[in-house]
């Protein structure tokens, strides 16, 4: 992604707008422009989601499961669309864009099962003639920003159970991935989504104003997050004024281990999914991949030949398995962490350098071996592709390594060993893991973090307490019938 200078047109008024240029980040082509928005049409945005929901916090669960089936109907009808869409601006192949839309659509059909059994408790009370049940209604106009790497799933993983729990909401998508946002936006009319029930705010330079915005408003009750950790620090504070309710899905730098005793042919498969999905430019990607002395060799070898195999290019050719990042600064990051290791030590085995014939954001996909915690690929989230593959020895060593780090999101490890599989899944800080596995991604699944990634479940049958609060109605002086 590279941006224009921004197009500024005075309207027939005298009124200044300002636009967005966005431009494909394979071809660097412009691909369109969309508002820049600021204040005034965030609080226009603002006031319709607080309009809309006096009447659509009343309407029926039953109702809003239907708008969400028929959202995902649509969605899953315009796939291709939403897909060229996302490979567009995003830059992932279009299998994986393909994918993305089907994973995104899911949540909204989950959601829209979940949205009739969003059940209250009855509670034997604790006082002689009380009554105790609660009831769990939706909190409010909900704040949801989102990051660009999945423009279309991190977008529905929010406003599923958003929808689903009767909320309305103010969704200021991705600076640099706006238009599959709108596209799903246009759906949801299509859907019968009432207007101002789902509203969608574009910026990219406003963004930071957008945001302290949106976490000052009074009328917004919940602010919903997913991005990286120093943004989420800044939103919580900004929240603070007005104490929302928050859910924050920020920064990874997940632990892959792989013990001697493991399937090689499937920790490596294993390890090729979760460190190379999406170019390595997910919050779950495998960054640190800890290899046990015994197979570390091996092991090495048979994961480079696969990453040596991968094909880069332009997410809509035929065969591609790998597309650009998103802009140069993530390609300049991914490149100073190859640099850091190899100045204290490392060896670049594959890769290790930009590939500017395709295009100033393409990055050969990278493994590097001789890894050590002392270098910048251990200790900061590299988002990109660039494996790092360390040595260890004992079990206790890799768990303490694993867990020296401030963020916990994601881990992983192999093994056939099922009582090593019990003591590391319980002794890893981390909200999710894979067990002889490199995908976790499941809307079935809670997805969240612990430590600095974050707080607060997505997708699952815990997605929607995020959007709803709890009630207790206590009825009194009731005299049983004797
Ligand atoms: N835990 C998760 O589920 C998850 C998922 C995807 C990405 N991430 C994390 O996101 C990061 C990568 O994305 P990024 O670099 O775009 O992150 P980022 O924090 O810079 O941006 C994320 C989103 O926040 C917006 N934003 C940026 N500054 C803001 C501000 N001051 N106020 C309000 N909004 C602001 C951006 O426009 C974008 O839409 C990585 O750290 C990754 O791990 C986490
Ligand atoms: O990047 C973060 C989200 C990835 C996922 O949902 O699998």
């Amino acid at each position: 992604m590279f941006l224009h200078p921004h197009l500024k047109i005075i309207d027939e008024n005298g009124i200044t707008l300002f636009f967005l240029s966005l431009t494909d980040p394979a071809s660097m082509k412009l691909i369109g422009t969309v508002p820049e928005m600021d204040e005034a049409d965030v609080n226009e945005a603002i006031d319709h989601a607080s309009a809309a929901f006096k009447g659509f916090r009343n309407t029926l669960p039953r109702e809003r499961a239907r708008m969400l089936r028929k959202w995902y109907d649509l969605m899953m009808e315009n796939k291709e669309d939403l897909a060229t869409l996302i490979t567009w601006e995003n830059g992932k192949p279009t299998a994986d864009a393909l994918g993305e839309v089907s994973y995104a659509a899911n949540f909204f059909e989950w959601f829209s099962e979940e949205a009739p059994r969003i059940y209250g408790d009855t509670i034997p009370a604790n006082v002689a003639g009380n009554r105790v049940v609660t009831v769990k209604q939706p909190v409010g106009v909900c704040a949801l920003i989102t990051p660009w790497n999945f423009p279309a799933a991190m977008v529905t993983r929010k406003i599923g159970p958003a929808l689903a729990a009767g909320c309305t909401v103010v969704a200021k998508s991705p600076g640099e991935t706006p238009f599959t946002a709108l596209a799903l936006g246009e759906l949801a009319l299509r859907a019968g989504i009432p207007p101002g029930v789902v509203n969608f705010v574009t910026a990219l330079d406003n963004t930071p104003k957008i945001g302290q915005q949106l976490c000052e408003h009074p009328t917004i009750k919940k602010l919903s997050f997913t991005g990286s950790t120093n943004v989420g620090r800044l939103l919580m504070k900004q929240s603070s004024s007005t104490l929302k309710k928050l859910s924050f899905e920020l920064g990874g730098n997940a632990p892959l281990i792989i013990f001697d005793d493991a399937d090689l042919d499937n920790a490596v498969a294993g390890a090729l999914a979760s460190k190379f999905r999406s170019s390595g430019q997910t919050c779950v990607c495998a960054n640190r991949i800890y290899v046990q002395a015994g197979i570390y060799d091996k092991f090495a070898q048979l994961f480079a030949e696969k990453v040596k195999a991968f094909k880069v290019g332009s997410g809509y050719e035929e065969g591609i398995t790998h597309g650009p990042l998103i802009h140069s600064r993530a390609v300049s990051k991914v490149d100073s962490h190859v640099k850091d290791a190899t100045s204290k030590g490392a060896r670049v085995v594959v890769g290790g350098h930009g590939l500017p014939d395709l295009g100033e954001n393409f990055y050969q996909p990278t493994v590097i071996t001789g890894v050590t915690g002392e270098m910048a690929i251990a200790c900061e989230e590299t988002f990109g592709p660039v494996a790092g593959l360390f040595k260890f020895d004992t079990e206790e060593d890799v768990v303490r390594a694993a867990n020296n780090a401030d963020v916990g999101l994601a881990g992983y490890f192999f093994t056939k060993d099922a009582k090593r599989a019990w003591r590391v899944a319980e002794a890893l800080e981390v909200g999710m893991i894979g067990i002889n596995t490199g995908i976790i991604s499941d809307v079935a699944s809670p997805f969240g973090g612990v430590k600095q990634s974050g707080f607060g479940r997505e997708g699952s049958k815990y997605g929607v307490d995020e959007y709803v609060t709890i009630k207790t109605m206590t009825f009194g002086g009731i005299q049983p019938i004797v």
